[in-house]
């Protein structure tokens, strides 16, 4: 469901713009609709009174939680399931912050991240985007938004920019809390400027080098290092906010001196935040995770030459913490009971 068409819905039960903000507020800061002080029935049209349970039904059922996973970390991953039975990830972080899926799947097909491996089995509509926020909010207190879960925002952008603009104003998230997190695609540059809440961007570098990149990232949009960061260097003093840059860390790969030399480079100056996050170990692939002492001596020496380096760690380490893993695990253990009953079932006939 399109925000749009629940607001068209909204409009046709007689809602006029005050009933519509109501609602949603209601719906994503999970407010009372008798909280205010005037009662809805003082205050909703009749039609649209009638129709709150199935509405609210509807709504409840965009983003059910399947199960959830808490980290050492005061992190917590989400299984989250869609009304036609599909998962995504959500994940409660530490200081009221919330990562949410955009796609399930991906395209883009990074050789180190578990959602990309079967590439994009749909995009998610706009209002399952918000949902994920909604049923965090039945949980716990969320200030923050990042778009860093399954999917690649700039490959959903109707979506995700209606979903951005209606938490930046329903869902009362400031607008430098929230995070699109991409990959980086021109489409961005040229739409994020546009919009009315303009979010934070981060873009995920992993390295300087054109080549490399092409093969880490196989179906990014082939922009080169410098002009990305010249994008993301503009978008930046446009909004006066700085860009972060992401940087998954992997030994043997994105490590070496050169790289590094390569990212002073690039961002020495640069209105900017290099996060350093080691990789996260994903099954059936040979990338290694350095230690934390070589990350952190890496995060040192760019600090140390004018480049804003900050090594963090992937919320919930200890709970399939690498995005897609909780539903690519879910997902075989699915399949290992099916077969196991499909083979008790012809062992029995
Ligand atoms: C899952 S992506 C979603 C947002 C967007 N598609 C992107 O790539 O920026 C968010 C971040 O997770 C990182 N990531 C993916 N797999 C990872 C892994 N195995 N270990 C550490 N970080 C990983 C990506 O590099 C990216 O910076
Ligand atoms: S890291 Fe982001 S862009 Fe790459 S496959 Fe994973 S979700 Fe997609």
């Amino acid at each position: 469901m399109r925000i749009e068409n629940l607001r068209a819905r909204l409009r046709e039960l007689g809602a006029k713009p005050c009933h519509e903000d109501r609602l949603m507020r209601a719906w994503l800061q999970r407010l009372p609709l008798d909280g205010g002080p005037r009662p809805q029935e003082h205050f909703l049209p009749l039609a649209l009174r009638q129709a709150l349970p199935v509405l609210t039904a509807e709504l409840d059922g965009l983003a059910r939680l399947r199960s959830q996973h808490p980290g050492e970390d005061g992190s917590s991953r989400l299984l989250v399931e869609l009304a036609d039975g599909q998962t995504v990830e959500s994940v409660l972080l530490p200081r009221d912050g919330l990562c949410v899926s955009t796609q399930v799947g991906c395209a883009v097909g990074c050789v180190f991240c578990m959602t990309g491996k079967d590439g994009l089995l749909r995009q998610l509509a706009s209002a399952e985007i918000v949902a994920q926020v909604a049923l965090a909010r039945s949980l716990r207190r969320v200030h923050k938004v990042v778009f860093m879960g399954m999917g690649e925002p700039a490959h959903n952008l109707d979506n995700v920019v209606e979903a951005i603009e209606t938490l930046g104003t329903d869902g009362a998230i400031p607008h430098k809390n929230l995070v699109f997190s991409t990959v980086g695609d021109e489409r961005v540059f040229e739409r994020l400027p546009q919009m009315r809440v303009k979010p934070a961007l981060a873009l995920s570098l992993h390295t300087t080098r054109a080549g490399l990149r092409a093969q880490l990232l196989p179906r990014a949009q082939r922009i080169q290092p410098e002009a990305l960061v010249e994008l993301g260097e503009a978008y930046a003093r446009a909004t006066g906010y700085p860009i972060q840059y992401q940087w998954t860390l992997i030994e043997g790969v994105n490590d070496s001196a050169d790289e590094l030399e390569g990212i002073v480079r690039l961002l020495a100056g640069k209105y900017a935040v290099m996060n350093m996050i080691p990789f996260n170990t994903v099954e059936g692939l040979d990338f290694r995770r350095p230690s934390w002492e070589k990350a952190a001596d890496a995060a040192r020496w760019l600090h140390q030459r004018g480049v804003l380096t900050k090594l963090r760690r992937s919320a919930g380490q200890d709970v399939d913490a690498g995005c897609g893993q909780l539903r690519a695990r879910e997902i075989k253990i699915g399949f290992v009971a099916r077969e196991r009953r499909l083979a008790e079932r012809s062992a029995q006939s």
